[in-house]
């Protein structure tokens, strides 16, 4: 018999139940019980809906209130001390790893956000031990339930790789997380014991870091590390997840391990299977076929798994298959069900989270032997209903991508020429002031875009509420005196969303809400054809911003690798094709807001890091296509007109050289949270063009002091001491903060240019 799994399940609620309690925790109106009642009611339902869909291994423990890799974290008391020592109860410690704590007395800064979750913060302080038991507690409480669950915890080395040293370490040059692996490897077997005794039969333990590249000696480690872990709990069967890339050659040692079951993506890294079949087939391990994709929302081509899966069977025999989710499908949005508005021929192109669920138990029942054909028939159907219309392309946006050329990749001058132009038309000061785009998105711009959405506020009873918006933006950023103003994005309900729902070629969905970080969920649009922009999408609200004042007013644009990594793509031409085509509507756009007498254009690509792939050998391909399509958005301007970009989420010093490439006028990017490390990068590289240094940290509530801000730009001015120009600005938009915070914290940034402009402007 062929069993089915789900590695992993949303952790937000169907409909935000887990945003809108925590939110609700945050803001004192809700008490730590009731947002543990809502966090239990949620984890019961996720458990009963895998198993209504006829999911055989349900997960648990995959469940969190911000982020699972800080559940780790606090689970197995890797808590720096700087949280450690403050005088919080455990929940508000955890949430204060994550987003920051500033009260009664208590100013915490967050810990590192990348790629979307917290990095462990890592020394030889670290004394690893069971602070909880959320793993076991979220077993047992499955199973009094009456659902058996297989527990998923993050890997040992993955957790070790995938950190960082922490502000603790002394000798921090010098310090190797993973050489904490022998301290940590105890702990967790104690946990795998706990687990065991609780009635666990089975476990999950992630390892991504196996389908990444490594300099360190990964074979032994692993080695030593399960085979002390299947010692310390001899009753559990272990399922090595790897997800999101191809083993490589790590399947060679990875198939010696003790363990149970290895589960590979076949979504991702779907040639990697031959390899993979091959070096398990002396053993006698299972092997788990990720082949319901956990990453995008596209209805699973049944008959293609089912070949692939009966092609494994044929080698290792029916018992040593599973069929399961590529990855967790904690990014996918819950359920179809909640959706009205699609039209239903689209409708029946996607599947989300509870839908995939039931297309590994469909192919699982398949595999063994039941009859299902009735659901194979109408998948069949369509899958094939959606190629005749991807077939059904616009023909005139690929002719005109085939036309571009190589000059349209590139601005008219090089850099010195272009400043010099843009220098002449305003004379900032030194120092300029600038923010990254949103203002706080309020209640009440939240409420009336939902009544404009309803059909209770008229289109332009709406306009004139966002006018006021943005007048009220214009006026505070000249009353704090910044030089570089912004509208405030108040129109925009998501930096992606926003665009996808002006360009041909997207559909859209009510509650398809996924999880970004901690509280904030997106709704990422969906692109199922080619893509164009009808009409200017932002031009009205930068020309309206910019009538009413004499300063000068920054167009504000979500770049095309951003717009495409943040939404869902199609899966049957390449992402590059679909970038470009993003890439020629926003030149479009770019060029009319020049038009509009918009003299900066800012076009943010936050999201180009993440998109990177896991190997470094794929990486020159992705970067290669993305910074062009940056370039063919932005370059179609003249010389005075400036174009800006801007970075957050990670670490850009290991993309350096390509984000150089970009040729942006100026980049304004995130250094508050990162320990300044980007700065030795700089150093050591140099930079070319101008920079704007994030001075404080957006995701954070807390308000941080002049001095605080001003240390970090001195540390960049000392880094740069050539540049011209140095940008003082946020290291991200505003939009998640409260006005009374983001008033007084602007404040006292431009009283950082100031005193800057005081002390070292000539
Ligand atoms: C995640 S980057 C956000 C940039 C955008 N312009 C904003 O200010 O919100
Ligand atoms: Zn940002």
């Amino acid at each position: 018999m062929t069993l089915s799994a789900a590695l992993g399940y949303p952790r937000i609620g169907p409909k935000r139940e887990v945003k809108k309690a925590t939110e609700a925790y945050w803001a004192g109106k809700l008490s730590a019980d009731e947002l543990q009642k809502v966090a239990k009611e949620q984890r019961l339902l996720r458990w009963q809906t895998l198993q209504q869909q006829g999911v055989d291994v349900i997960p648990s423990g995959d469940f969190t209130l911000y982020d699972h890799v800080l559940d780790f974290n606090n689970t197995f008391n890797i808590i720096p001390k700087r949280f450690a020592d403050a005088q919080l109860s455990d929940l508000d410690r955890y949430f204060a790893m994550g987003r920051g704590h500033q009260k009664d007395g208590v100013d915490l800064e967050a810990q590192e956000m990348q790629n979307h979750y917290i990095k462990s913060e890592v020394s030889s302080s670290t004394q690893f031990k069971l602070n909880n038991l959320k793993p076991v507690d979220e077993f047992v409480e499955a199973k009094e339930a009456g659902i058996v669950t297989r527990p998923v915890l993050v890997g040992p080395i993955t957790a070790l790789l995938l950190g960082k040293v922490g502000r603790d370490e002394p000798n921090p040059a010098s310090f190797d997380p993973l050489s904490l692996l022998d301290k940590l490897v105890p702990v967790y077997g104690e946990l795998l014991q706990k687990l065991q005794q609780a009635g666990a039969t089975e476990v999950q333990i992630d390892e991504p870091s196996l389908v990444m590249d490594s300099t360190a000696n990964l074979g032994a480690q692993y080695q030593a590390t399960f085979d002390a872990l299947a010692k310390a709990a001899p009753g559990l069967k272990i399922t090595l997840a790897t997800y999101f890339g191809r083993l490589d050659k790590n399947v060679e040692f990875v198939a010696k391990l003790p363990i149970d079951t290895l589960h590979i993506d076949l979504d991702r890294a779907a040639d990697q299977l031959d390899q993979v079949v091959e070096a398990v087939k002396p053993t006698s391990l299972k092997l788990s076929l990720g082949l319901v994709s956990g990453r995008n929302i596209w209805k699973n081509d049944l008959a293609a798994s089912l070949a692939t899966a009966k092609k494994v069977i044929d080698v290792l025999g029916q018992d040593r298959v599973v069929v399961a989710t590529s990855s967790s499908l904690l990014h996918t949005p819950v359920t179809l069900a909640n959706e009205s508005r699609l039209k239903p021929e689209q409708k029946d192109w996607f599947s989300f989270a509870t839908e995939k669920a039931a297309e590994v138990a469909t192919l699982a029942k398949a595999l063994s032997g039941a009859d299902v054909s009735a659901a194979l028939d109408a998948n069949k159907q369509s899958i094939q209903a959606r190629r005749d219309f991807e077939k059904n392309s616009d023909a005139a946006v690929r002719e005109r991508l085939s036309k571009v050329t190589p000059d349209m990749y590139d601005r008219k001058s090089p850099f010195a020429q272009r400043i010099a132009a843009q220098d002449a038309v305003y004379k900032l000061p030194p120092f300029p002031t600038t923010t990254i785009g949103s203002f706080p998105q309020t209640k009440e711009i939240r409420l009336a875009r939902s009544k404009h959405t309803k059909g209770e506020l008229s289109t332009e009873e709406y306009e004139k509420f966002l006018e006021n918006e943005i007048k009220h933006a214009v006026e505070f950023q000249e009353e704090i005196d910044i030089d570089l103003l912004v509208h405030g994005e108040a129109e925009r309900n998501d930096m992606s969303q926003y665009f996808g729902e002006q360009l041909q070629g997207f559909v859209f969905t009510e509650n398809a809400w996924v999880q970004s970080y901690g509280s904030r969920y997106v709704r990422p649009p969906i692109v199922v054809s080619d893509v164009s922009r009808p009409t200017p999408m932002t031009v009205r609200w930068s020309s309206y911003a910019q009538s009413l004042t004499k300063r000068p007013m920054k167009g504000m644009l979500t770049g095309p690798v951003t717009i495409l990594n943040w939404s869902f793509p199609r899966a049957d031409i390449s992402k590059e094709v679909q970038c470009k085509q993003l890439a020629l509507a926003l030149r479009d756009e770019v060029v009319d807001l020049e038009k509009a007498g918009i003299f900066a254009i800012q076009v943010d690509e936050p999201a180009i890091r993440e998109g990177l792939p896991l190997r470094q050998v794929d990486w020159n391909s992705y970067l290669t296509w993305a910074v062009d399509s940056f370039k063919l958005a932005t370059a179609g301007v003249e010389d005075r007109t400036q174009v800006h970009s801007h970075f957050c989420y990670s670490d850009f010093g290991t993309i350096f050289e390509h984000i150089q490439r970009l040729d942006a006028d100026i980049i304004s990017i995130e250094a508050a949270k990162s320990d300044l490390k980007l700065l030795q990068v700089f150093q050591a590289k140099g930079y070319a063009n101008d920079i704007g240094p994030g001075l404080f940290d957006i995701h954070s509530p807390r308000v941080p002091s002049v001095e605080e801000m001003k240390a970090r730009a001195e540390a960049f001015l000392s880094a740069l001491p050539d540049k011209k120009h140095i940008w003082i600005g946020p290291d991200c938009g505003l939009k998640t903060r409260e006005w009374p915070g983001v008033k007084e914290t602007l404040r006292r940034m431009v009283t950082v240019a100031k005193q800057l402009r005081a002390e070292r402007a000539a």
